[in-house]
């Protein structure tokens, strides 16, 4: 072992106890401790107790752990935010501090049911964690209002980290009227409308975001280009005059035969020559990462839907050429997201 090397149990600890890495970050988040110590620098342990409303034990607690994980760095009695605190400290509607909430309320708990989700081969988590009945987690949101607030809030930070570069990158040039499939609350639509002055779009999604969505198009003064439908992508045809169909953020949460029958609804729909556009987190195709691409993988079998993965670019290229749509390219947006293009014959 090299001196820089970490010894292999301190790097199998970083992974069985990344449950409490994670509640520390939690915890300080949810109780204001990093927009506290961004205000006033160097506060100390009573005065931050004080401030927080907690007693100064537990507030030792969390400090304790925050500085170990390098959340906040102590300078005498005086704690300090440091740069990976920083982001946490205002703009609590944006990436990543929007995904803090999400992770807490939506994922974690859920989350604990991943190795019975695997044996079961279906989303046992969302079951057992999110209060409801219906099968897929976007159903079960309707029924836990704040938890659906909680989620678009963190989705449409998401999107708006790929959304300026996606509405930037993707030649829309020749397509007239687009249809946005399960669209959410028109992040995507409203970019495109913008880069685009000609283009009409229609948003597909689920009744509840339909209505969101067409109130925020409404705001922006977009609604005579923008509108959405109520749209359910399985028990509903596609709706007909559009010359591109859209799949953002979507395709991922479904099975391989769901995506095959979304993929052929879409040929179906389309006139010869018309575009396919599917963002999607990326896999590599030869299976080794990225990161994200795992860990969004076990969401969606846990939690999501009980179906989903991240597929590589690979197989969406395959799938397109099964119902008649060639593929048109692969465009890279920040690190790790992709859009596949393809074209009806
Ligand atoms: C992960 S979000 C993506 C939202 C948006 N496309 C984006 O990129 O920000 C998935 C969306 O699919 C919608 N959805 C889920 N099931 C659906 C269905 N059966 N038909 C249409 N939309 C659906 C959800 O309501 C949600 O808005």
């Amino acid at each position: 072992m090299t001196q820089t090397e970490v010894p292999i149990e301190v790097e199998l600890r970083g992974l069985y106890k990344a449950h409490y890495r994670f509640q520390f970050l939690s915890a300080a988040f949810q109780l204001g401790l990093f927009a506290l110590v961004e205000k006033e620098p160097g506060l100390a342990v009573r005065e931050i107790a004080g401030r927080l409303g907690l007693k100064e034990q537990p507030t030792r607690i969390l400090l304790l752990g925050c500085t170990v994980f390098g959340l906040l760095r102590k300078d005498g009695d005086g704690y300090h935010t440091t740069p990976l605190s920083k982001p946490l400290t205002a703009d609590f509607d944006e990436a990543p501090a929007s995904n803090i909430p999400w992770e807490q309320h939506g994922i974690y708990r859920a989350m604990a049911w991943f190795c019975e989700s695997l044996k079961e081969d279906t989303n046992i988590g969302l079951r057992r964690e999110i209060p409801g009945t219906a099968p897929t987690l976007y159903g079960r949101l309707a029924e836990n209002p704040e938890l659906e607030a909680t989620f678009h809030t963190m989705m449409s930070s998401v999107s708006r980290l790929v959304g300026a570069e996606l509405g930037e990158k993707l030649d829309l040039s020749g397509c007239a009227h687009l249809l946005d499939v399960g669209g959410g609350t028109a992040i995507n639509a409203t970019n495109f409308a913008a880069r685009w002055p000609d283009l009409r779009i229609t948003i597909g999604d689920l009744p509840s975001i339909a209505t969101a969505a067409n109130e925020k198009v409404e705001k922006l003064g977009l609604a005579d280009r923008v509108r959405a439908v109520s749209l359910d992508a399985f028990n509903d045809e596609f709706p007909t005059g559009c010359d591109g169909v859209l799949f953002a953020h979507f395709l991922e949460i479904w099975s391989p035969e769901r995506v095959q029958a979304l993929f052929a609804k879409a040929a179906r729909a389309l006139p010869p020559g018309g575009g396919i556009y599917v963002v999607t987190p990326r896999q590599d195709d030869d299976g080794t990462g990225p990161e994200r691409a795992a860990l969004l993988s076990a969401y969606f079998h846990t939690i999501a839907s009980g179906e989903g993965m991240v597929y590589t670019g690979a197989e969406y290229e395959e799938w397109f050429r099964a119902v008649g749509i060639e593929p048109s390219g692969r465009l890279l947006l920040g690190a790790d997201t992709v859009v596949i293009t393809g074209r009806k014959a």
